[in-house]
């Protein structure tokens, strides 16, 4: 099985071409090709099909084997898989999720994508809550991008412990289908940086949904604009909240890091 190797912000995926054949158990296939010591190493496993809804499909598997709905820094990868491979010539292209049909805009330098900018629709912001994470209260507010979030302010955010603290945000009874938590700091209102647990596959390097669902809830609290740079632990996403059309657009990079093979029998 061919498989290629791709970082957003280092949040990384091993990406596979499902468009004519599949490999069985991909939740088991996940678990395996993610370990970072006995397989490929890797935040999870993303495979491209073809869609009847729009030009492909993603489906997005964290390292544990569990099924996300939708994965920003992944899905910009999928853009530059499908332009690179030659699976389109389109620099638009639509992706269906399980979040739905998102729009890609595509930047290629040199024949090769090398950013990209991602219509990821309406958030949907809930009330905040306080939540009681061993022993000590925290206010969370959760948004849903397609998958479910939980945005907590803090004043600083480098010592945190997130081993420790972030599988109780991630299992708490408050959210039934677990939750990614994202840890974030004000610097000021273009400014945020942000720290993230992700649901089924522990502290990651950058969460594209995770900043773009903090850009909501930090603007919902009057805490930033409609428009931030996200700093996160691998860099920078530009993230917009537009009042046009109550649509999140989040711009940010994709890159090729390695192909290989896999044994199918492995
Ligand atoms: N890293 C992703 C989000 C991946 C999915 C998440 N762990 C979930 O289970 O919802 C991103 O960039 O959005």
């Amino acid at each position: 099985m061919r498989f290629t190797k791709m970082q957003g912000l280092g949040n990384d995926y091993v990406y596979v071409d499902c468009t004519q054949r599949a490999p069985e158990d991909l939740p088991e296939l996940a678990r395996r090709i993610s370990d970072r010591h006995f397989g490929v190493g890797s935040d999870g496993l993303i495979c491209i099909f073809p869609s009847e809804k729009a030009d492909f499909r993603m489906r997005m598997f964290n390292a544990d084997g569990s099924e996300g709905e939708m994965c920003g820094n992944g899905i910009r990868c999928v853009g530059k898989f499908v332009y690179d491979h030659g699976l389109t010539d389109q620099t638009t292209v639509r992706v269906e999720t399980l979040a739905g049909v998102k729009i890609l805009r595509l930047q290629v330098e040199r024949g090769q994508v090398v950013s990209a900018t991602v219509d990821m629709g309406l958030p949907v912001p809930q009330e905040p809550r306080t939540l009681q994470i061993m022993g000590r209260p925290y206010q969370a507010r959760p948004v849903s991008m397609g998958n479910p979030h939980a945005v907590v302010f803090l004043d600083q955010i480098d010592a945190l412990d997130l081993p420790a603290i972030g599988p109780a945000f991630e299992n708490h009874p408050s959210f039934p289908n677990r939750t990614n938590t994202e840890f974030v700091e004000v610097l000021d209102e273009t400014h945020l940086k942000m720290r993230v647990w992700e649901r089924g596959s522990g502290e990651t390097l950058a969460c594209g949904t995770g900043a773009c669902a903090t850009l909501v809830a930090a603007a919902l609290a009057g805490k930033a604009g409609r428009k931030a740079t996200i700093h996160l632990l691998g860099g920078d996403l530009s993230v917009a909240w537009s009042e046009e059309d109550g649509h999140v657009y989040m711009t940010g990079p994709a890159v090729t890091v390695f192909e290989g093979e896999w044994p199918e029998d492995r």
